[in-house]
């Protein structure tokens, strides 16, 4: 365990505190915070990107699950009345209630053990957010941009896509926090769409599609999606069934969970008069 400001790094927490100014500097410029902002932060740990944000924006809140870095950050921004800590779990926190005057920007070197369904969970609440700048694992960077065909296409880009512009930003070696990780790190910004570009008739069933069909990557879209739609269904829709997973966009996804959805509610509205 590395030990740093007299707090003892704790793995199940994924804290890996950032030391290095030139990269800490950089991740602010790049958030390019303003006074006015509604400005969250995820996991502030010891407080190295809190305290940059808090110099420019006095309001910040942040939630941080380890009740030991609690008074750390208290005492430490002891001279900010504003600033809020709230000692939560990200996971389960609902930042709609965060919200006043303006939607939120959230931000946060996260913990990369939970940064998926993290993630997940904050495009839940996109509605309420302006923007998200993130430190990650560079691998779940290069999956949230990923593109059809790529190797990393999956679940999680197409779920991001569908609610955000993902802008990779810069990588981030391991050098630049303490502990160092095993793994490089990069900065992403996520903007919620103002218009979804490929709007769903049922966010469940699209969410059930996707999830159906990377369950089954390798397997031919006939195989992975046998059991919601038929082979020729696929080809009604313009879709090559033999196809895998990870060779169609977004746009037809939606299409094949909209194709889904109308069936189904198509059935259920049926009265039969036999
Ligand atoms: C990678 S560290 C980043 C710390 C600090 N922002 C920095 O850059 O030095 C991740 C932080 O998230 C906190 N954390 C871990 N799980 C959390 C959760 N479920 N909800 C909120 N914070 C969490 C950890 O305690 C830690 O402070």
């Amino acid at each position: 365990m590395s030990q740093k400001g007299g707090h003892k790094a704790r793995k199940r927490f994924g804290q890996n505190f950032l030391h290095d100014p030139g990269v800490i500097e950089r991740i602010v410029r790049a958030i390019n915070p303003k006074p006015e902002d509604a400005i969250v932060e995820i996991g502030p740990g010891l407080g190295a990107l809190t305290e940059e944000i808090l110099a420019i924006n006095p309001r910040l809140q942040v939630v941080e699950l380890d009740r030991d870095l609690i008074p750390v950050l208290r005492t430490k921004f002891f001279n900010y009345p504003e600033f809020r800590i709230h000692e939560a779990d990200a996971l389960k926190f609902d930042f709609s209630q965060l919200v006043e005057d303006r939607p939120l920007r959230i931000i946060g070197n996260l913990p990369y053990n939970i940064s998926t369904p993290l993630i997940f969970h904050l495009l839940g609440q996109a509605g309420v957010v302006q923007d998200m700048h993130f430190m990650l694992q560079k691998e779940v960077v290069q999956r949230l941009a990923a593109v059809p065909g790529d190797n990393n296409y999956g679940r999680l880009g197409i779920m991001a896509q569908y609610f955000c512009k993902v802008q990779p930003l810069f990588e981030v070696g391991p050098g630049a926090f303490k502990p160092a990780p095993k793994v490089d790190s990069a900065i992403v910004r996520l903007v919620p769409h103002e218009t979804l570009p490929h709007p769903a008739m049922d966010l469940a069933t699209l969410q059930a599609v996707v999830r159906t069909a990377f369950n089954a990557r390798r397997k031919t879209l006939r195989k992975a999606l046998g059991g919601m739609i038929s082979a020729e269904q696929l080809q009604s829709l313009g879709i090559d069934d033999g196809l895998r997973p990870e060779n169609l966009s977004l746009a037809d996804y939606v299409h094949i969970a909209d194709f889904l959805y109308d069936q189904k509610s198509g059935t259920g509205d049926e009265v039969s008069n036999d």
